[in-house]
């Protein structure tokens, strides 16, 4: 169906209400590099089976790392500014822990616009394991929320997930390509219903029914 779309430029600007704005290309290169260390770091982490002394001194190394970057910490609420193809532009939060550009905890999921909605691809490692083998249904969940949200965001404005139903299909696999998409079905006032799939192999693994409602800017 067609949404009434609002142009980028009509979107709340967060720097309105105090919230610090990034722009996507002005994230320092040694940033994104250090996020994408230390999300393999996690993995590593997760399943490392070395000695105990090589435990200890890698826990001191990671102990004085995390107190210089300490030292100077973003803004909570601080937004990043995304360039999506097609002209059009989208607001984030820069920690967002699914999609966020500097959260290393992030898988991360970055969802594209499309004529339908959004579109994204993510492969997840064990970092996001539920049953062996096979993602962790609220990472699951999580990830179609974000989709949802940002199909909402981008048809009509801003909002919260209100309600989110997830119908998991079948298991969800670790180390394999995954397709997440969701588009809006619908509005009536502030209501935005939406609909998202994640896809493994053109397979649905999992579908979600939401409704979002948009919030009114101060
Ligand atoms: C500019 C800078 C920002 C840019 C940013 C861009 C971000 C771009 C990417 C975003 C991607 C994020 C993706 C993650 C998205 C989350 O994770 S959001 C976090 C999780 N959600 C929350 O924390 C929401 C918590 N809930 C609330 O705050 C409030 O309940 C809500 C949802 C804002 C609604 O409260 P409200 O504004 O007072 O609205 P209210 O008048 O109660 O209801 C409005 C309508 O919705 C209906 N409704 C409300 N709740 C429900 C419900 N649960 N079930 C059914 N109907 C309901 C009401 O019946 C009413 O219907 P009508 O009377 O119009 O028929």
């Amino acid at each position: 169906m067609t949404v009434n779309t609002q142009p980028a430029t009509e979107r709340p600007d967060p720097r309105a209400f105090g919230l610090p704005v990034v722009e996507q290309a002005e994230i320092p290169s040694e940033l994104r590099s250090l996020v994408a260390r230390v999300h393999d770091l996690i993995d590593a982490v997760a399943n490392t089976e070395v000695d105990g002394d090589t435990l200890a001194e890698a826990a001191a190394t990671v102990e004085g790392l995390t107190d210089r970057l300490n030292v100077a910490r973003r803004q909570i609420g601080t937004m990043v500014l995304r360039e999506l193809p097609g002209g059009d532009t989208e607001y984030g939060t820069i920690t967002n822990v699914v999609s966020g550009d500097t959260n290393p905890a992030a898988p991360p999921l970055f969802l594209d616009a499309t004529e339908e909605g959004v579109r994204g691809e993510v492969t997840l490692n064990t970092v996001y394991q539920g049953p062996p083998g096979l993602v962790h249904g609220g990472w699951i969940a999580a990830m179609l929320d974000q989709a949802v949200g940002s199909a909402s965001s981008l048809a009509t404005s801003p909002g919260l997930t209100a309600r989110l139903e997830v119908d998991y299909r079948r298991p969800t696999p670790l180390f394999t390509p995954l397709e997440v998409v969701a588009r809006v079905t619908g509005t009536e006032r502030r209501k935005v219903y939406v609909t998202g799939e994640i896809r493994v192999n053109g397979e649905v693994t999992a579908e979600a029914t939401a409704l979002m409602v948009r919030v009114e800017v101060p």
